[in-house]
This record gives structure tokens, C-alpha cells and sequence, in this order.
């Protein structure tokens, strides 16, 4: 079965507005935090130019990566943005985004993060000292308490209002959740084996899923844990591996379980029960299901998958306009092992669901698919 592929095309529609509304407002919001010169802000203007109203350009310059790009970009070079599919499109802006900023190339801009001041300040806000004060909490749950909570962290770990319900039994995370629940993610986890976690984004998100390794760790359900990061800046906050540094040393510094829980992922780094690793197919404009053979050989020696975020979500389903009642398992049944993905909804599609929910969800007339109030766990045994 197959469905039409989200397009950027349809004025009004949901990956046009990306491109029309929030990639102008990103590209503000850049130069105001760095002292970017007439240079760089030309080049990012160009860019929205280009990518609102003209034909996809090749890239200009010679990073590493460029000839990786240069394949997965041949086809569509001198044809309008518009004609793109929404996930190669966002994907291929980032790109071209970052060699505007002057990030590859030699010069002062080189290998700056341009997203580090927002990831920096959503790591110093006082809602996330909160939230990880609040896992202080933790020791008076029940086991089972503990891991429903530290699940529903993660989900909601990238909408800093709804992080860490921890202590309150979760009620508010609980919720939003339109699929799956914390018991169908634990059913996952039979025996101890290699976990692997694809990160989304940095900062909280990123501090509530080391609260999960170390969960997953310290209760035996997994003996290593590998976590998948992003290899450049991407999607403005996606976690790279210097932001896994930035999580680690800001948890390390803080009082309570959070500093336990930071030191405890610091041993496991020093030990290899966890492992860091940035393939460059985590930032290309595909589906999971055209990954390499050497990363689908990590994925089918693990005894389970963690999918965070929406991205990532978009990529294993494909970013397509799937009936919402598709069942999860179809949409995934090209990856190699059991899996579990861990979502709040920020973008169009949806699969997975059941008949009633998905018909009063659309009854309701909210724009429940891209507003971030909703959520999802899903499993499967993968192929
Ligand atoms: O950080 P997440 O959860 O992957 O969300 C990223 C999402 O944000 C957007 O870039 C814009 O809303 C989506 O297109 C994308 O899927």
C-alpha cells in the first residue's frame, strides 16, 4: 500500500507554512543571535529566496558531506522547491542552511552550531532546572510508578510545559496520549540485550532520555545502550554529539538525582555500557526504510529500537498521508527489529491509530496532528 507523499506545494497547508512562515521567523531569530556579517545574512536570505519561490540549487562548497548530498540530490536539481516532498525539502534546507552560516567552510562561523544559543537557553531555563529538580521525586514511586513516569519524560521531553510529570503519577502526560501506553513500551524489554535510542532533540528532550538510558541500565533491561545522534546541527535543535557533552556536564553540575543520574551516565560512557554514535544517514532526506546496510546491520543485532521525536517518526513511517487508523506494524514492517516509537505529534502524519480516536480527534476541529498537544507510544516487532 502506498499514499500520497506530504508536499510543500498547497499554499495554507502545513509544510508550506514551514517553509513561508517559520523558516523566515528561524532565520531572524539567527541573526539576531549571532553577529553574523552582510556576507552570511545575504547567503541566508538567498536561501529563503530560493527555497519560497525558485528551482533547488546544488550546494556551493566542499564539506565532507558533499558528495553524499550530491546523490541524494541529483534528481530534483533545477526543479522548483515547490514539486518537493516536505521531508526531503526541510531536510535539504537545513543543509543548505548551515553551509550559509559558513559552518563548513574556513572562517570564523566555522563549526559553530548556530542553533547553540537557543539549545543553550532551553538548558538554562528555570522550567528545565525545575523539571529535573523534580526527579528528586523519583525514589518515592513504586518500580512500576518509576517507569511509567520516566517513559512519559521522554515523550514529552521536548514540550518543556509537560517534561517530568514524574511525581504527580503522570496524569497530564497520561492524557495526551492518543496511543500506546508506559506498560506497552516496558513489554517491550523481555530479556537484558544492546538497546538503542535515536535521539531527537538537545537540551531537556535530550536530558529526559538519558534519564531513560540510565533507567533502561540500572534495571537490567538493557546491558549496553547505544544513542544515535545527529552528525551536524540540524532541525535547529537536534542533538549532535558535542550536545550530549553540554546534557552530560549541565546534569554532572546539579544537586540531587539529576547530578546521580549524570554521573551514573558519565561511568556508563567511561565504561562503554553506552556508546555515542553519529551516522551520516541521521541527517539525509530519506525514510528509514532506504537506510545503508551498515546501519541497518547496527538496528537488526539490537534487542530493541527507541524512535524519539517527530522527525524521526516522520522518517520510519514515511512522511506520507497514511490513513491514520494504518497499523504501525505495516508502516514499519521494513525495519529489522522490535521497536518502539516515542512521539509528540508536530507534523501531519499519523498511523497506528484506532477508528474511534482518530474520528473524534478530527471531530474536535483542533489541529491535533501539528499543535504539540498530543502524543503517541508505539511498538513493534519490526520484520
Ligand atoms: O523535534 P522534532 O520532534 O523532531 O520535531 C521536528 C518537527 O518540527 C518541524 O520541523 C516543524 O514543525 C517538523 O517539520 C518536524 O518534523
Amino acid at each position: 500500500m502506498d499514499a500520497p507523499l506530504i508536499t510543500i506545494e498547497e499554499p495554507g497547508s502545513f509544510g508550506w507554512r514551514v517553509f513561508h512562515e517559520r523558516h523566515p521567523a528561524m532565520v531572524e531569530q539567527l541573526c539576531a543571535a549571532h553577529p553574523f556579517g552582510p556576507d552570511v545574512r545575504e547567503r541566508l536570505d538567498a536561501l529563503l529566496r530560493e527555497t519560497t519561490a525558485g528551482v533547488v540549487e546544488p550546494l556551493d562548497d566542499d564539506a565532507p558531506d558533499h558528495d553524499r548530498w550530491e546523490a541524494w540530490t541529483a534528481e530534483r536539481i533545477g526543479r522548483p522547491w515547490a514539486e518537493s516532498s516536505f521531508l526531503w525539502a526541510e531536510s535539504y534546507f537545513f543543509r543548505k542552511l548551515l553551509a550559509a552560516t559558513g559552518y563548513f567552510a574556513r572562517g570564523p562561523w566555522r563549526g559553530v552550531d548556530p542553533f547553540a544559543p537557543m539549545k543553550r537557553a532551553e538548558l538554562a531555563n528555570p522550567s528545565t532546572a525545575e523539571t529535573l529538580g523534580a526527579l528528586d521525586g523519583l525514589a518515592g514511586l513504586s518500580p512500576a510508578d518509576r517507569d511509567a513516569a520516566v517513559v512519559l519524560a521522554a515523550v514529552w521531553g521536548n514540550r518543556a510545559d509537560l517534561a517530568f510529570q514524574l511525581s504527580a503519577g503522570a496524569d497530564v502526560a497520561r492524557a495526551g496520549l492518543i496511543a500506546g501506553s508506559g506498560e506497552e513500551f516496558w513489554s517491550l524489554f523481555e530479556s537484558s540485550g544492546q538497546v538503542h535510542l535515536v535521539a531527537d532533540n538537545a537540551a531537556g528532550e535530550l536530558a529526559a532520555d538519558l534519564v531513560l538510558v540510565d533507567r533502561l541500565l540500572a534495571t537490567g533491561r538493557a546491558d549496553q545502550v547505544v544513542l544515535h545522534v545527529k552528525p551536524d546541527p540540524y532541525y535547529v535543535s537536534d542533538a549532535t554529539p558535542n550536545d550530549v557533552l553540554e546534557v552530560l556536564g549541565h546534569l554532572v553540575g546539579l544537586p540531587g538525582e539529576a547530578g546521580e543520574v549524570g554521573r551514573r551516565v558519565r561511568d556508563a560512557l567511561r565504561s562503554g555500557e553506552i556508546e555515542v554514535r553519529a551516522h551520516p544517514f541521521f541527517c539525509a532526506p530519506m525514510d528509514f526504510s532506504a537506510m545503508p546496510e551498515d546501519l541497518r546491520g547496527q538496528f537488526s543485532s539490537a534487542a530493541v529500537t527507541i524512535f524519539k521525536g517527530d522527525l524521526n517518526y516522520r522518517r520510519l513511517v514515511g512522511d506520507r498521508h497514511w490513513p491514520a487508523t494504518l497499523a504501525f506494524d505495516d508502516a514499519v514492517s521494513h525495519f529489522p527489529g522490535p521497536l518502539a516509537a516515542l512521539r509528540v505529534l508536530k507534523s501531519e502524519v499519523v498511523v497506528g491509530l484506532d477508528r474511534g480516536t482518530a474520528s473524534a480527534l478530527d471531530a474536535s476541529g483542533e489541529p491535533w496532528r501539528t499543535e504539540g498537544s498530543r502524543a503517541l507510544i508505539q511498538t513493534g516487532p519490526g520484520s
